[in-house]
């Protein structure tokens, strides 16, 4: 008998279009001025990232990257560090480090401080180096001091565009509930206007998460089945194996739903579920996601109950590893009552998607890092091959996997090849990295490349950013008001808790 081929179909790119996909090399000369260079952000992404751009020539000549911060480092020792940070990457080149080195410098300054001797040092640079006046004010420190940095910009005029371009880039979280989002966004406008401000989520710069809409709205053959009247569910997961680490002392005051939810997670269930916009433009992909959003589902009192399920990690094994319990970690509460994994069930009342359930699953330290958005179709109305067949039809399914493999694969049933009628459940398979031209663009150097075209079409709106909080702030109030709405303990290295098996079938085979 003949062998029967591996069940796995390979896609093949039809194309080397993509090759234009290289970012186009910038011109316009800048200031990156960092708050907060010396800390975790800036060591482990954002530096690398404007590197790796640096080394790609896609940064302009006339750049500076100016590191601001407390501390009172010198501009060589600034250099040693951020040396230090990618002399062993894979983009490392010995020569780009030269060129850039020069260009690399540290001003000390109190974030509560008086910003007029620092507005004078960024003069100086800016005539050195000939940028011009643009500037990129890159926020890479704790939420608390968001808003002393943007007064003290404004109060030094570093905020004006009347030389250049001033942009003010903010990390989640933006906020902690609606009120307090309300207030940052207002102190933010006293000084900035809404084109100056850039909301990061780095989910959004993954490439495919950009590809969820491309996929969706540059094929005709998907739409027409991306309704309640084809899909049973969506599944969207994104799981970690890495536990809180250095962050405890901010994660255990935010939990899952704060962390993860409120952006990451409803800009993933937004991209799956938007209406198409009438243009791939900044505010009109934005038009759409805040509809999603308005749509969402109230989460009443005994849906809290019902419909999420939270739980907090204790001390388990992860690749052969023992990983302690959350609530021995450093700077966690011994008794903290923080989720560090929720699955939520939640619903979009519109036509498109009446009825059908969207699971929402994310936490730390779980049996391995993936993230990934599962289309899980309806069931064939009726099997013509019902007494033939011993099995069950599967339903199909198309997985968009964003991490670790950036890939598309397509579930669906064959004949398995023979004499009898035999299922063969086969996978068309599309690698997002076979047959790139170029190297992938990591997110952070997505995120800063949109930052310095001035292009918000992957940051957050205002808007967006309060429907969000609208939606989750009940939720949290219940949790947090409900003494019997104590997160269920899971074993690190396990899928999550048992009481959440329900939402994202089938566990084990993920
Ligand atoms: N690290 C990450 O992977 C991610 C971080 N973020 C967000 O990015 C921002 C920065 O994160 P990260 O780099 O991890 O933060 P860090 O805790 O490393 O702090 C960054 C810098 O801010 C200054 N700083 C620290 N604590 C305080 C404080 N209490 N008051 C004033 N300044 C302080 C320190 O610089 P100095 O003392 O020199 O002034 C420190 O080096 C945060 O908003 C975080 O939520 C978002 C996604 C991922
Ligand atoms: O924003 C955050 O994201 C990371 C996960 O990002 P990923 O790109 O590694 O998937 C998460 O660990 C962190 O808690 C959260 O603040």
């Amino acid at each position: 008998m003949p062998e029967i081929p591996p069940p796995q179909t390979e896609i093949r790119s039809a194309t080397t279009a993509h090759m234009s996909c290289r970012p186009d090399p910038l011109q316009e000369p800048v200031a990156i001025v960092i708050f907060g260079a010396t800390g975790d952000l800036t060591s482990r992404k954002l530096f690398p990232a404007l590197f790796s751009l640096f080394a790609g020539e896609v940064l302009p000549q006339r750049l500076a990257i100016i590191g601001v911060g407390r501390s009172s480092w010198s501009d060589a020792a600034f250099r040693e560090h951020m040396h230090n940070q990618v002399a062993g990457n894979a983009s490392y080149s010995a020569a780009a480090w030269e060129t850039l080195a020069p260009r690399l410098r540290y001003i000390q300054q109190e974030y509560t401080g008086d910003y007029a001797p620092l507005a004078q040092r960024l003069e100086e640079i800016d005539a050195e180096l000939g940028l011009e006046g643009n500037r990129l004010f890159y926020l890479a420190v704790p939420p608390t001091v968001y808003i002393p940095i943007a007064d003290g910009l404004g109060a030094s005029g570093l905020a004006a565009e009347d030389h250049g371009w001033s942009r003010f880039v903010v990390e989640k979280p933006f906020g902690r509930d609606l009120a307090s989002a309300e207030s940052l966004d207002a102190s933010l406008h006293t000084h900035f206007a809404e084109h100056q401000i850039f909301r990061i989520d780095h989910y959004l710069a993954k490439e495919t998460v950009q590809n969820i809409l491309m996929l969706r709205f540059a094929n005709t053959i998907f739409e027409p089945v991306w309704n309640r009247r084809y899909v049973d569910s969506v599944q969207i997961l994104a799981a970690e194996s890495i536990g809180v680490g250095h962050r405890a002392g901010y994660y255990d005051s935010f939990g899952v739903l704060r962390d993860m939810f409120q952006n990451h997670m409803m800009q993933l269930l937004s991209l799956c579920a938007m209406e198409p916009p009438s243009h791939f433009e900044a505010d009109r992909v934005r038009d759409e996601k805040t509809k999603i959003y308005r749509s969402l589902r109230p989460f009443h009192p005994q849906r809290v109950q019902s419909d999420l399920v939270l739980g907090q990690y204790a001390a388990g094994e992860i690749d052969g590893a023992a990983v302690p319990a959350y609530r021995t970690e450093r700077g966690v509460a011994k008794d903290s009552q923080t989720p560090t994994f929720a699955a939520m069930r939640l619903y979009i009342d519109n036509w498109r998607w009446q009825g059908v359930p969207f699971y929402l699953v994310s936490g730390k330290r779980l049996a391995a890092k993936r993230t990934e958005i599962r289309i899980q179709f309806k069931h064939v109305p009726y099997s013509l091959f019902r007494g033939v067949l011993s099995e069950d039809i599967a339903a199909n399914s198309l997985v968009l996997g964003i991490q670790p493999r950036e890939e598309v694969s397509l579930e669906f049933q064959t004949k398995s090849p023979g004499a009898k009628m035999c299922l063969r459940p086969v996978q068309m398979h599309f690698d997002y990295h076979h047959g790139t031209a170029g190297p992938v663009l990591e997110a952070y150097e997505k995120v800063l490349l949109d930052c310095l075209l001035g292009d918000q079409t992957l940051f957050w709106r205002q808007d967006g950013v309060e429907l969000c909080w609208g939606f989750l702030d009940p939720i949290l109030q219940g949790c947090e008001n409900d003494p019997g709405k104590q997160p269920h303990l899971y074993t690190a290295g396990s899928w999550g808790p048992e009481a959440a098996e329900g939402f994202l079938p089938p566990w084990e085979k993920r």
